[in-house]
């Protein structure tokens, strides 16, 4: 894919300075020069919906993170209202054989990649973080969440079953008894509940204060040696990493069987519809 690189002149918190800056269509990472820290934001109209180009494109930018020597990664949203609606269920619903194949290889990989990233990673969630979204959040190392948005995985009440390694993220954000119950409920949490609970570790705001509340945890890492905290950070999270990596045939197999359900198809059916209907009203 073509990638266009620019410098540009943003404004931050602590005056205008200047950021490296590279876009798709999908995803831009803007590398803050001062603070070495990359700002990686999803950019998928009209609700970054997780679809394989934007998983795809997720991957690449995080790999591109790590491989410019950025001190952290913060994953933010253009979108004022939205951090991630999920998984695009378009791609879900009456797929196409060879696509939903690759669409859920490319959500494995960018699974991997983020949640196994070896730098510091967070996540400014600055809209509603349902299902894939809050997938995406928890396998950053840190959140911080605007008021009045939702997160949680809401599988259960779509009639789908979060996948181990959605789980496994899950885990490492919340107590097992926690997780369990949010899981089996298809609980989504408002910002207050998701931070009395531990699902974020912040409030802000604004997109900015998270923002600068991202880059102040990475910041925290300034003494420390990196390779040090890289391998720490991926010995902590190995054992949901080598699961996923050698089970990701049959992990793709299960989902093609449960997806091709026709009472799993039914259910999507439905629930695209109420969307729709919702979005028209
Ligand atoms: C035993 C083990 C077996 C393993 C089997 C594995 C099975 C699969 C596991 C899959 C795991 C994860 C699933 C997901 O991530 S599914 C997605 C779940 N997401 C949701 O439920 C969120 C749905 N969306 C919303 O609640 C709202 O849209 C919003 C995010 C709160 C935003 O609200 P809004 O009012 O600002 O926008 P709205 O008008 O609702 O939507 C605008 C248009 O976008 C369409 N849309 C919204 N969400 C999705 C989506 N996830 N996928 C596709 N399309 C979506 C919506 O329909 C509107 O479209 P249109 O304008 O009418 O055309």
């Amino acid at each position: 894919m073509m990638r266009s690189k620019l410098l540009s002149l943003v404004p931050c918190a602590t005056g205008p300075f200047r950021t490296m800056s590279t876009t798709t269509k999908l995803t831009t990472v803007e590398v803050n020069d001062k603070t070495g820290i990359a700002t990686l934001t999803m950019n998928r109209p009209p609700v970054n919906g997780l679809n394989l180009d934007l998983l795809r494109d997720l991957r690449q930018s995080i790999a591109e993170i790590e491989g410019n020597k950025s001190r952290g990664l913060i994953l933010t949203s253009s979108n004022p209202t939205i951090f991630s609606a999920g998984l695009d269920i378009m791609e879900m619903y009456k797929p196409d054989k060879e696509r939903v194949r690759a669409f859920w290889t490319a959500l494995q990989d960018a699974w991997l990649a983020l949640y196994g990233s070896s730098v510091p990673t967070a996540a400014a969630i600055n809209g509603h973080s349902p299902a894939g979204g809050c997938l995406l959040a928890t396998s950053c190392e840190y959140r911080v969440m605007l008021p009045k948005f939702t997160i949680g995985l809401n599988e259960t009440k779509l009639g789908i079953v979060a996948p181990m390694w959605f789980m496994s993220s899950f885990l490492s954000v919340l107590p097992r008894r926690e997780a369990e119950r949010a899981l089996n409920q298809g609980r989504m949490f408002t910002t207050d509940e998701a931070l009395q609970i531990g699902l974020v570790d912040e409030a802000a705001g604004t997109k900015e204060e998270a923002l600068e509340k991202c880059a102040q945890f990475i910041g925290t890492f300034a003494k420390v040696n990196p390779i040090a905290r890289a391998l720490t950070k991926q010995q902590f999270r190995a054992a949901e990493l080598e699961q996923l990596e050698s089970e990701r045939a049959q992990d793709l197999e299960k989902f093609l069987f449960f997806i091709n359900q026709p009472a799993v198809q039914k259910g999507l059916g439905i629930y695209l519809e109420s969307l729709k209907k919702k979005a028209k009203n």
